[in-house]
């Protein structure tokens, strides 16, 4: 994999360089809630800037529809990189359109814009290859010289992740580099017990990552919305918590197969649960009750690991050599839902082990619950990515910058 520091060798004043960032990061409206994914991709775009290059920064924010969604637009992410880098950051309305055109065009040496959210167009997240590889050519007339550094997103076989860089010349950013460094130190060279912390709400996307960690950890906690398809997979009722229906099969086999590995799966022994999601906007107190994994009330959902668990939790961490954990236990940006997270980020402030927090939503847990970063051995900006690659799955972003 070629560097941007190779690049930056080579030159590259006056040349067009597109960053395939990914800001994809928490908003409450427009306001950002955690700028670590954007702090994160700041080493790459300065130093491309600082040497003259026009940097044009591409990202994905949230799952639009193939279509622009003001909702998740990036112009709150624009402005605040321009913040961090104390420079006017020009932004494009749309992509790979007139506006996107005219500013890339208008792009000084050393000037840096970002273009709009790249899932606003159907073409970068098709599963059609003709139709990625022809929203990657209108992409690549953007640029000159593409750098990968949306380490979060490496994990999709999207058009400005795999496609574009086959038609550009290609970097790997500082971020891919340092988070790629570090996660191999998790497949390479484990210190054990390896404790696996496992929660969040993307649970289609992760449950299959408990395959691969069956035969590589030697405990799996699980938390956050994706223990209540384990629970339910146990025959429980879990009333209208979080449920992947067609996962439950799949659910079985691992709950099987761990206790004939003699991996621990560790599901949680009680729950803080309420008859509605609570209102993020308000932050109103919700009022939940702690009632037992077993004993969901129909018509309540669970939105946190409750107090039992979270002592158990710690438990399981106290004696861990390495500790990965990926996505938040509870609904943890409401103040009734946070003591899950808490409880596990403690854990691993705790652990005498090397620890890793990966995942957007994760690492912004921890910086929002106030955590001091340094107290943690890493914090990945991916979460699905790093899963992946701690699988040892080849990843679509990575593999495109390694030709
Ligand atoms: N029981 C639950 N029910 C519903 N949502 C939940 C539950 N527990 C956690 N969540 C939500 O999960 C979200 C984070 O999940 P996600 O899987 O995206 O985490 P991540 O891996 O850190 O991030 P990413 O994969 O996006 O990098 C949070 O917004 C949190 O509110
Ligand atoms: O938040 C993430 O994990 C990355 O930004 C990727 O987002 P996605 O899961 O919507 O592809």
């Amino acid at each position: 994999m070629k560097t941007i520091d190779e690049l930056l060798s080579e030159g590259v004043a006056g040349k067009r360089v597109l960053v395939r960032a990914d800001l994809n990061v928490p908003l409450d409206g427009t306001t950002i809630t955690d700028d670590g994914r954007i702090r994160a991709v700041l080493p790459t775009v300065k130093a491309l800037a600082e040497a003259g290059a026009r940097v044009v920064v591409a990202s994905h924010l949230g799952r639009p529809k193939g279509a622009p969604d003001p909702a998740f637009s990036l112009a709150p992410a624009a402005a605040r990189l321009g913040e961090l880098l104390g420079a006017d950051v020009a932004f494009a309305t749309d992509t790979v359109g007139e506006s996107a055109g005219a500013t890339v065009a208008g792009l000084a040496d050393g000037q840096v814009a970002v273009v709009e959210n790249l899932r606003f167009n159907a073409g970068e997240t098709s599963k059609d290859d003709a139709e990625r590889g022809e929203f990657a050519d209108r992409l690549a007339a953007l640029a000159d010289v593409y750098v990968g550094d949306g380490f979060g997103a490496v994990h999709r076989k999207h058009a400005s992740v795999f496609d574009l860089p086959a038609r550009l010349p290609h970097y790997a950013g500082y971020l891919i580099a340092t988070e790629v460094g570090v996660l191999r130190k998790l497949t390479d060279d484990v210190r054990r017990p390896y404790v696996v912390a496992l929660g969040g709400a993307k649970v289609s996307d992760k449950l299959a990552v408990i395959d691969a960690l069956l035969g590589k950890a030697e405990r799996i906690l699980i938390g956050g919305g994706m223990a209540y398809t384990f629970l339910k997979a146990q025959g429980h009722e879990i009333g209208t918590s979080l449920l992947q229906e067609d996962q439950i099969p799949a659910v079985r086999e691992y709950l099987e197969r761990a206790g004939k590995n003699g991996v621990e799966l560790v599901l949680p022994v009680d729950t803080l649960v309420a008859a509605e999601f609570p209102d993020m906007k308000t932050k109103a107190p919700a009022n939940p009750t702690t009632v037992a994994a077993d004993a969901i009330p129909a018509g309540h959902m669970g939105l946190d690991i409750g107090p039992e668990t979270r002592k158990l939790y710690a438990s399981k961490l106290a004696d861990a050599g390495t500790v990965f954990w990926n996505g938040p236990m509870g609904v943890f940006e409401h103040p009734d839902y946070a003591e899950g997270t808490k409880a596990v980020a403690q854990a691993l402030v705790d652990s005498p082990g090397f620890t890793v927090v990966g995942g957007g939503d994760s690492a912004a847990a921890v910086r929002t619950l106030g955590f001091d970063e340094q107290a943690f051995g890493h914090i990945s900006t991916g979460g699905g990515a790093s899963l992946e690659y701690l699988e040892g799955k080849t990843l679509p972003g990575l593999a495109a910058l390694e030709d």
